[in-house]
């Protein structure tokens, strides 16, 4: 469990927080401009290795709602695309809007997605917990996989049946036997790659983005019991639906972004 000892709290006043770190020149969400991406021929196919056995636990941070993996051993992995090292899967999260017109973090050529989904790993090889790697430049991978409105996504009904029992904030119910694949776009050999950040606090430019080119629909159904959750905890007297929790997007300054598509 990676950050289930840190309750990142009221957080959603954050978003008109820190738009830029102090002193951050790699930070994140950024807008992909297709055309002034650079095609790296050296970037190899991903390979996420995930076993839903390692599925522990679902809960409601504040920010997002978490569905974290055991992450004391090597089972559920990611090797490849940009990546010298093995990465262990701890946790994936998603950012949404309170209307289908945006949500999204990342843009392409400034185009807004209704939905995102992070996949947060941590470098196994040169770190032995994810508080450590969090701190370091190399520390962390994230796949980044935009969400449209389309079909029912039969795999992410089990996660959308279970999201009542996490309404508040700090609320954790158990939830076991996901397997994190089934939210892959079908095609993970095409995506962007460059190095950024946590976008949200503490913000540390600890992050190798993988941002998957092909989408996954969810029906407007499925979205709409994401904005039901709240971020505010059960005791507070002024609820607050859990929706816009996306960072604005940062300035690339300098960084080339890669493909690993033409
Ligand atoms: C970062 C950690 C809490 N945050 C995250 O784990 C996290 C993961 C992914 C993203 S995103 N949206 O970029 O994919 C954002 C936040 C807590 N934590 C661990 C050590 C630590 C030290 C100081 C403060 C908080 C700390
Ligand atoms: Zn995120």
């Amino acid at each position: 469990a990676c950050s289930s000892k840190y309750v990142l709290s009221a957080l959603h006043p954050m978003w008109q927080g820190p738009l830029v770190a102090p002193g951050g020149n790699r930070q994140s969400p950024i807008d992909i401009r297709v055309r002034k991406s650079v095609f790296d021929p050296h970037l190899k196919p991903l390979t996420p290795d995930y076993d839903p056995r390692t599925c522990s636990q679902i809960w409601n941070n504040g920010y997002s709602f978490l569905v974290e993996y055991d992450d004391t051993t090597d089972k559920s992995t990611l090797k490849g695309g940009p990546l010298e090292d093995n990465f262990r899967l701890c946790q994936f999260h998603f950012h949404w809007g309170e209307s289908n017109a945006w949500g999204s973090e990342h843009t392409v050529d400034r185009r807004l997605f209704p939905a995102e989904l992070h996949m947060v790993h941590w470098n196994s090889d040169k770190y032995s917990r994810f508080e450590e790697a969090v701190m370091e430049e190399n520390g962390l991978a994230v796949i980044g996989v935009f969400l449209k409105i389309g079909k029912r996504h039969e795999g992410l009904q089990k996660l959308v049946d279970v999201l009542p029992a996490v309404r508040h904030k700090d609320s954790v119910v158990e939830f076991t036997r996901f397997d994190p694949a089934c939210l892959l776009p079908t095609n993970i050999d095409d995506y962007w790659t460059y190095a950024g950040s946590l976008t949200t606090p503490p913000l540390t430019e600890a992050v190798t983005w993988i941002i998957m080119k092909q989408h996954i629909e969810v029906s407007h159904e499925q979205l709409a019991v994401f904005r039901s959750l709240l971020f505010t905890s059960a005791e507070e007297e002024v609820q607050k639906s859990m929706v816009n929790n996306f960072r604005v997007q940062q300035s690339l300054q300098g960084r080339t972004v890669r493909s690993s598509f033409t």
